[in-house]
């Protein structure tokens, strides 16, 4: 039988949840607790719900689900501060049953293929995995810096921010779900995922009772200037003890920040709970503004990983829905095996700030690459000139890398802070 023979493409519907539930479980390796179920259901854009279905008893009992995802409908922030139409990809699996059959490759085209129709032009996912997504296409267009902060760091003061206020409250979906996405779609920062519209939205509320390991709920960390939410951070903590020494932890999660004070006044907060000595936060941009605040640097002992991995679906849509940063003018050459109107030679000529990306077929490509190099860079957290260093990207004329390197690397390094 041919790769994924013997399975139809279904939209999983409201009644047959907790079949895609069980497919998750066993694909995530996981019992999850019966009185989690409602918030996993929250947590899912339930009118995205895709699986794989059984047809050839071949393959095993015909109507079962074998395999599964969604993605959330959203925007996403491009170098600039522009937006473009984003699906975030999530709660990809196959049951380990049915694994190797080409089931997740079918799942992919039928995304992308979706996705276009309804004009998203870029998918985006986090990995658990690294190897698996650079052959559909996905780099990765993001790197987080996972830090874990000693109680009270000394701290280079920012003007202001002993003035902002700190409201601490039990994160709730109807006290904070505005209030968060009225920040979030203030952030400028390339890589940020705006709420999703439709089911799924509550998500980052979600708190399943199996994945607490006897920490607190969520908490929610305001910043305030007179009135006015400018900053904002989910958190929760766990009192521990070595010794009878009082040892706890505070985990930080989504974050975000309008000033460098309100940052200040955030992370003042999270760093010093009394009975917390260690504050562990798994979003941080490779530049934040916590990491040139902190006198001690190196105290926060940290450690590089990827973050947002990035798709570039329709390739002119994309890349004509961020700024520039340099005039430039570069022919290239694409791959692209599973979105092939993607592939060919492509014309991008920026001037001002603003590309313009044309079919150049016939032309001579001043650099080839496949969509997956275009898509790392695309956030301008990578440079071109850094892939064809490293042999990924081909440079026909010299120079060309450059050109385009410094017209696309961004001011700012990407991140998406919601780890949806
Ligand atoms: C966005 C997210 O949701 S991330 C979460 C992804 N899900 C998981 O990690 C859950 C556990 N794993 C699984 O459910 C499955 O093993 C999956 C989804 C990773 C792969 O599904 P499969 O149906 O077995 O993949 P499929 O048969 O289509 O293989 C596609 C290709 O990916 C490769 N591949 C699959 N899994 C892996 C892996 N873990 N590491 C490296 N390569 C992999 C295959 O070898 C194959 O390569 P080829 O095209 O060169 O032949």
């Amino acid at each position: 039988m041919k790769k994924a023979e013997g399975y139809q493409s279904i939209t999983v519907p409201e009644a047959r949840l907790d079949e895609f539930f069980q497919v998750v479980q066993w694909a995530f390796v996981g019992e999850w607790l019966i009185e989690d179920r409602q918030d996993y259901i929250d947590a899912l854009p339930v009118e995205r719900a895709r699986g794989l279905e059984v047809t050839d008893e071949r393959r095993g009992a015909v109507g079962e689900i074998a395999a599964v995802h969604a993605s959330f409908g959203t925007e996403m922030i491009t170098p600039g501060g522009r937006r473009v139409s984003a699906a975030g990809l999530s709660w990809l699996g196959v049951h380990p049953s049915h694994r190797r059959r080409g089931l997740m490759t079918e799942m992919m085209h039928d995304h992308f293929r979706r996705c276009l129709e309804r004009g998203e032009a870029v998918s985006t996912l986090y990995a658990m995995e690294a190897e698996i997504y650079a052959r559909f296409g996905y780099g990765m267009g993001a790197q987080t810096v996972k830090a874990s902060i000693p109680r009270g760091p000394r701290m280079w003061k920012v003007e202001g921010a002993d003035e902002l206020t700190v409201r601490l409250e039990r994160a709730d979906f109807d006290a904070h779900d505005q209030l968060v996405a009225d920040l979030q779609a203030k952030l400028t920062r390339p890589g940020t995922i705006l709420n999703p519209v439709g089911s799924g939205r509550n998500a980052r509320f979600t708190d399943p009772l199996g994945n607490r390991k006897g920490m607190e709920k969520w908490r929610i960390a305001i910043v305030e200037d007179r009135g006015e939410p400018v900053a904002y951070a989910f958190f929760r903590r766990k009192a521990d003890s070595d010794i009878g020494i009082h040892d706890g932890i505070c985990q930080v999660r989504e974050h975000g920040a309008l000033t460098p004070a309100a940052s200040q006044r955030l992370w003042e907060t999270l760093t010093d709970f009394d009975l917390v000595e260690t504050t562990y936060t798994e979003n941080l941009a490779t530049d934040d503004p916590l990491l040139h605040q902190l006198k001690d640097a190196r105290g926060a002992r940290s450690k590089v990983i990827d973050n947002l991995w990035v798709r570039l679906l329709d390739v002119p849509t994309a890349l004509q829905s961020r700024e520039y940063f340099h005039d430039c003018d570069v022919t290239v050459g694409l791959t692209d095996k599973h979105v092939p109107d993607n592939a060919g030679t492509w014309r991008i000529v920026v001037r001002d700030g603003e590309a313009t990306v044309t079919r150049a077929e016939g032309a001579v490509a001043d650099l080839t690459m496949d969509v997956r190099h275009l898509s790392t860079v695309y956030l301008g957290g990578t440079s071109v000139e850094s892939l064809a260093a490293a042999g990924q990207v081909l440079e026909h004329t010299p120079g060309q890398a450059r050109e385009l390197a410094v017209a696309m690397m961004s001011p700012v390094a990407p991140l998406a802070n919601w780890d949806f």
